[in-house]
C-alpha cells in the first residue's frame, strides 16, 4: 500500500481502518519479529486458559486421591510439579517471546522511520525548511515516530488474548454451559467499556500529543534564541510563553488521566462482578449436582484470569489516537515533495577554477517553495515566470545573465534585499531557478550527479555553523584529511595563528556552535572547511564580515592569487574587498544593473557609487568609534 494513502482523511469512523493500515506497514517492516511476538502471545493465551485445565486435572487426579491415600507420594508430587511447572515455564516463555518480539518491533520500526524522516529532511529543499520550525522537526523525528509505533507493544498481546478467550470460552462451555453463559456476559461488557474508554480518550490523547509537539517547538525556539532573549530582557515573556503551553499540556494530560482514572476501576470491577455472579449461580448448580465444587472453582478461576488480558484490547484501542496523530505528522514529512532531482553528469578534471554561467535566471521564493511542496515541478525550471511578476509572487532575482571565467574573482554588490544570497544559493544549488539555467563548466547544475557539485563548488554562508567538535572535526567534517592539508586550509583562511595557540591545537573542542570562539575565528574555521576540499568555485556570502578588513584582504588576495586560482564569487560590503575583485556585478531589486571593474562602475553607475560610498562612510565611522573605545582584538572585529 502506498504510504500516502494513509495520510488523508480524519473522520473518526475511518480511524480503525486507517490505524489498521498503519499497523500493516509496521508488520510489513518487521514481519518476523511481529510473528515471534504474536506466537509468544498465543502461547501465553493458550497456557493461561490451560492453567485452569491443569489445576482442575491436578486437583481431580492427583490431590484428591492423595487426600484419600492419607499423604502425597513422591511420584504424585513429581507429576504435580511437572504439570504445573511445565505450564508455568511455557507461559513464561510465551511472555518473553511476546515482550522481546513486541519490543524489538517497536524499536526497529521506530528507528527505521526516524532514519526515513531525517533522510527526508536532508532531501527536502530549503524552501520547505524555511516553513517548518526546527522544534517541529525534532518532534516529528522523535515523539511522533514513537507515538506511531508504540501500538506494537499491546498489539501482539491483544491477538494472543483472542486465542485465549476462545480456548477459555470452549472450556467454560464444556464444564457447564449455564455457568459459562453467566460468566461470559462480562466479556461483551468489558468490550463495551473499553470501546467507550477509547472514544473518550481519543480526542484527549490527540490533543495531548499535539501539545507535546508545541511544547517542544516553543522550548526549542527559546533555547535557539537564548542570546536574544537575554539581551532584550525577554526572559519573563519567554518563561510565560513556555509556562502557558506547558500548562495547556498539563491540563490535556490531566484530562486524559482523569478519563483513565474513571474507566480503570469500572473495567477492573466488571470481572469481579462476573466471578461473583458465577459463584452465586454456581452454588445452586453444585447443590443440584450439575457441577462439582472443583468445576465451579475452575470456572471462577477462568473468568478472573481471562478478564485481565482482555484489557489489552483497551490498551490497543487507547493507542490508536496517538498512532494516528503521530502517523499523520510523520507522514506529512515523508510525503512532502520537492526533493531535488539529479542527473548523472560529472564535472571531470577541469582547470583549477570553474567557469560559472547564469542564463536568464529568475527566482521567485513563493513560486519555488509552493512548487516544491506540491511537487508541481516548477523547481525544475520548467515554469517560465513573467518578468513583471504577474503571478503576484515576489521575485528575488530577474533574468540574470552572468559569465564568470575560470580563476576570476567577482564581487557581488547590492543593497540589502537585492538578491545576493539568493544568487549564492542558486550557484551551489541550494535552490533551483524558477526559470533559466545555472551551469558550471557548461553543464547545467541540475544535470550533475548527486555530490558532483559539492565536490567542486563550496559556499561559505552569512551565518557560520560550528559543530560541537574539535577544530579538525569542524574543518574535515569527518573526511580522512591529512593534518598537513588541514593546516594548509587554516593558513589560507588566516586561522592557523589562533588555532596554534589553542590548548590542544586542532584537537581543541570548540563547544556547541563554537561558543568558545570569537565571531571572526568562527568565520575563518568555516572558510577553512570550504578550502580544505579544494573547490574550483568558492562562493563567499559575506563570509568574512567579522574578520578584520586587512586580514580579509589578505585572505581574498591569497584565494585569487596565481594562475591556478579557484573561481571566487564574493558577496562584499567593504570597498577594500570589492576593489580586490577582477570584476563587480551590481545587483538592485533582483536585477543585474551593471557589471565591470570597480573603477568602471564608479565612473558610470550612480547607484553603485552611492552604495559603496555609503559602505566606506560607515566603515570610517565605525573605525573612528573603535579608535575612541578600548583597544580591541587586533585580529578581528565582531561587527
Ligand atoms: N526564504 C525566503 N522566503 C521568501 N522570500 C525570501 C526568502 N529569502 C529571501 N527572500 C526575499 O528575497 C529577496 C532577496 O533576498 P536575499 O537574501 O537574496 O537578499 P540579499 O541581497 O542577500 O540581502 P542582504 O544583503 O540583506 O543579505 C528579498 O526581498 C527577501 O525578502
Amino acid at each position: 500500500m502506498p504510504v500516502d494513502d494513509l495520510g488523508a482523511g480524519a473522520g473518526s469512523d475511518r480511524s480503525l481502518r486507517r490505524a489498521l493500515s498503519v499497523i500493516a506497514l509496521g508488520v510489513r517492516a518487521e514481519p518476523r519479529l511481529f510473528a515471534i511476538a504474536v506466537t509468544g502471545s498465543v502461547l501465553y493465551g493458550v497456557l493461561t486458559a490451560g492453567m485452569a485445565q491443569a489445576v482442575g486435572w491436578v486437583t481431580a487426579h492427583q490431590i484428591t486421591p492423595a487426600i484419600h491415600e492419607g499423604g502425597l507420594s513422591r511420584g504424585r508430587a513429581l507429576i504435580i510439579g511437572s504439570v504445573i511447572g511445565g505450564v508455568v515455564l511455557l507461559t513464561t516463555v510465551g511472555v518473553l517471546l511476546r515482550r522481546i518480539g513486541g519490543g524489538f518491533t517497536v524499536f526497529n520500526v521506530g528507528a527505521d522511520y526516524r532514519r526515513k524522516v531525517t533522510r527526508q529532511y536532508l532531501r527536502l529543499p530549503l524552501a520547505w525548511h524555511h516553513r517548518h520550525p526546527s522544534g517541529q522537526l525534532l518532534s516529528n523525528a522523535h515523539a511522533d515516530v514513537e507515538a506511531t509505533w508504540n501500538i506494537f507493544m499491546p498489539l501482539p498481546m491483544s491477538l494472543g488474548v483472542l486465542v485465549m478467550l476462545l480456548a477459555g470460552a470452549v472450556q467454560m462451555v464444556l464444564i457447564d454451559p449455564v455457568l459459562a453463559g453467566v460468566g461470559l456476559v462480562i466479556f461483551p461488557l468489558l468490550f463495551a467499556a473499553n470501546a467507550a474508554f477509547q472514544r473518550r480518550m481519543s480526542e484527549r490523547v490527540t490533543r495531548a500529543q499535539q501539545l507535546r509537539a508545541e511544547v517542544a517547538e516553543v522550548a526549542h525556539e527559546s533555547f535557539e534564541g537564548a542570546l536574544l532573549v537575554k539581551v532584550m530582557g525577554r526572559e519573563q515573556r519567554e518563561t510565560s510563553r513556555f509556562a502557558e503551553v506547558s500548562d495547556r499540556l498539563r491540563t490535556a494530560a490531566i484530562r486524559a488521566g482523569r478519563t483513565r482514572g474513571t474507566f480503570d476501576p469500572v473495567i477492573e470491577a466488571i470481572p469481579t462482578f462476573g466471578t461473583l455472579a458465577v459463584l452465586g449461580v454456581g452454588v445452586g448448580r453444585v447443590a443440584s449436582g450439575a457441577v462439582t465444587t472443583a468445576e465451579l472453582v475452575q470456572l471462577a478461576y477462568l473468568i478472573s484470569v481471562l478478564a485481565f488480558p482482555v484489557r489489552a484490547f483497551g490498551w490497543v484501542l487507547g493507542e490508536i489516537p496517538r498512532t494516528l496523530v503521530g502517523w499523520e505528522r510523520v507522514n506529512a514529512v515523508l510525503q512532502a515533495r520537492g526533493s531535488m532531482s539529479h542527473g548523472a553528469a560529472d564535472l571531470g578534471q577541469g582547470s583549477p577554477g570553474a567557469r560559472l554561467t547564469m542564463d536568464g535566471v529568475t527566482y521567485s521564493y513563493e513560486t519555488a517553495s509552493d512548487a516544491a511542496l506540491t511537487g508541481s515541478g516548477a523547481t525544475a525550471g520548467s515554469a517560465d515566470l513573467p518578468a513583471s511578476g504577474a503571478l503576484g509572487a515576489p521575485i528575488a532575482l530577474r533574468d540574470i545573465t552572468l559569465d564568470v571565467a575560470p580563476g576570476e574573482t567577482i564581487a557581488i554588490v547590492g543593497p540589502t534585499g537585492a538578491g545576493k544570497s539568493t544568487l549564492a544559493g542558486l550557484i551551489v544549488r541550494l535552490i533551483d531557478p524558477t526559470s533559466g539555467r545555472v551551469s558550471i563548466d557548461g553543464v547545467d547544475v541540475r544535470d550533475l550527479a548527486p555530490g558532483a557539485l559539492a565536490a567542486d563548488a563550496a559556499l561559505v554562508p552569512q551565518s557560520t555553523f560550528i559543530f560541537d567538535d574539535t577544530v579538525r572535526g569542524n574543518v574535515t567534517l569527518g573526511a580522512p584529511v591529512p593534518d598537513a592539508q588541514v593546516w594548509a586550509a587554516l593558513r589560507t583562511a588566516h586561522a592557523d595563528g589562533f588555532i596554534a595557540r589553542l590548548p590542544d591545537g586542532i584537537d581543541t573542542k570548540v563547544g556547541e556552535r563554537g561558543a568558545t570562539l570569537s565571531g571572526g575565528q568562527r568565520q575563518r574555521i568555516a572558510l577553512a572547511r570550504a578550502l580544505v576540499r579544494h573547490p574550483r568555485l568558492l562562493v563567499l556570502d559575506d563570509a568574512t564580515s567579522a574578520v578584520d578588513p586587512t586580514v580579509e584582504q589578505a585572505i581574498l588576495a591569497a584565494l585569487g592569487a596565481g594562475t591556478g586560482a579557484m573561481t571566487v564569487v564574493v558577496i562584499a560590503y567593504r570597498m577594500s574587498t570589492i576593489a580586490l575583485a577582477d570584476e563587480v556585478a551590481f545587483l538592485d531589486e533582483g536585477r543585474l544593473v551593471d557589471r565591470g571593474t570597480h573603477a568602471e562602475l564608479m565612473s558610470r553607475c550612480q547607484g553603485y557609487v552611492d552604495l559603496v560610498t555609503a559602505y566606506a562612510r560607515e566603515a570610517a565611522e565605525r573605525a573612528a568609534v573603535a579608535a575612541d573605545e578600548e583597544p580591541s582584538d587586533p585580529v578581528e572585529v565582531t561587527s
